[in-house]
């Protein structure tokens, strides 16, 4: 079984049909990526699988259990963590701080609790590591908002993993880096996969290309084609799009 199914999720807005019949299954372990056109409906696909909308129809499961319409909250305490395409972290605040505000020994804890932070030496460890895992080792006192993009795109990826998740849901992570900002995140992201079971949304197909074990097509509100980068390339979608030559 796999860690994460979708099952024939159909979403609306008002009129509009975005998610005819969407169906996804991510393994543990594995990185699965996710690619369509521009208004595909990717966010919106990832919006309800990680509980920001309840779809209209269909079913979600995590690690076994329906989780359907539940809550951000919910779903984030089961082990489930996603980044943005607009990133959201507290740009006044230092790297390290980004971090422990994170993590999910912090976040269970009091609001007395947390204004001691100053003298949690474990919080700020655990946050220090996580800082080593994303190659921000250094950084811990740099504020947010004198970090270079690509790190603050990485910063992000370390938010999500300070609480610890079992699956990390990745928006775009390459939107707005360079050649050299996106070479370091493939990097980062194939160090992470060893670890993690990762889902990734990405228009940069040779990045996808690159890390993906797994690929699904969503167009027209449906998954249009599934498949390895090696399987995929075959895929006539795939070719008429000029997206098989990035294949391996
Ligand atoms: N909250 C919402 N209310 C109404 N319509 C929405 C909402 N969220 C998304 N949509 C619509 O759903 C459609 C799909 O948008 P979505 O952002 O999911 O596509 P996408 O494949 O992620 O696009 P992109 O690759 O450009 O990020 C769009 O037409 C969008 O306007």
């Amino acid at each position: 079984m796999a860690l994460f199914e979708a099952s024939q999720l159909h979403k609306r807005f008002g009129d509009q049909v975005v998610l005819e019949s969407v169906s996804l299954a991510f393994e543990e372990g594995q990185l699965s990526g996710i690619m369509g056109p521009n208004g595909a409906g990717k966010t919106t696909c990832f919006n309800v699988l990680t509980g920001r909308f309840a779809p209209n129809r269909g079913t979600v499961r995590f690690a076994g259990q329906d989780i359907t319409g539940q809550s951000p909250r919910v779903i984030a305490r089961l082990g489930v963590a996603r980044s943005f395409q607009i990133m959201n972290l507290f740009n006044d605040d230092t790297a390290i701080d980004n971090i422990v505000i994170a993590l999910k020994s912090v976040r269970h804890q009091a609001w007395s609790v947390w204004r001691d932070l100053g003298r949690c030496t474990q919080a700020y460890e655990e946050a220090a590591e996580i800082l080593r895992e994303i190659g921000l080792a250094g950084k811990e006192s740099t504020p947010c908002q004198r970090l270079s993009y690509g790190e603050r795109r990485a910063l992000e990826i370390g938010v999500a993993l300070a609480a610890r998740p079992r699956i990390l849901f990745l928006d775009e992570p390459t939107a707005g880096l360079g050649a050299e900002g996106t070479a370091r995140l493939l990097d980062l992201i194939g160090q992470l996969k060893q670890q993690i079971t990762i889902v990734i949304i990405e228009h940069d197909m040779n990045f996808l290309f690159r890390l993906a074990d797994k690929i699904s097509v969503i167009h027209w509100g449906q998954v249009i084609a599934q498949g390895s980068p090696a399987e995929l390339r075959h895929n006539p979608w795939v070719q008429r799009s000029n997206l098989g030559a990035m294949a391996p």
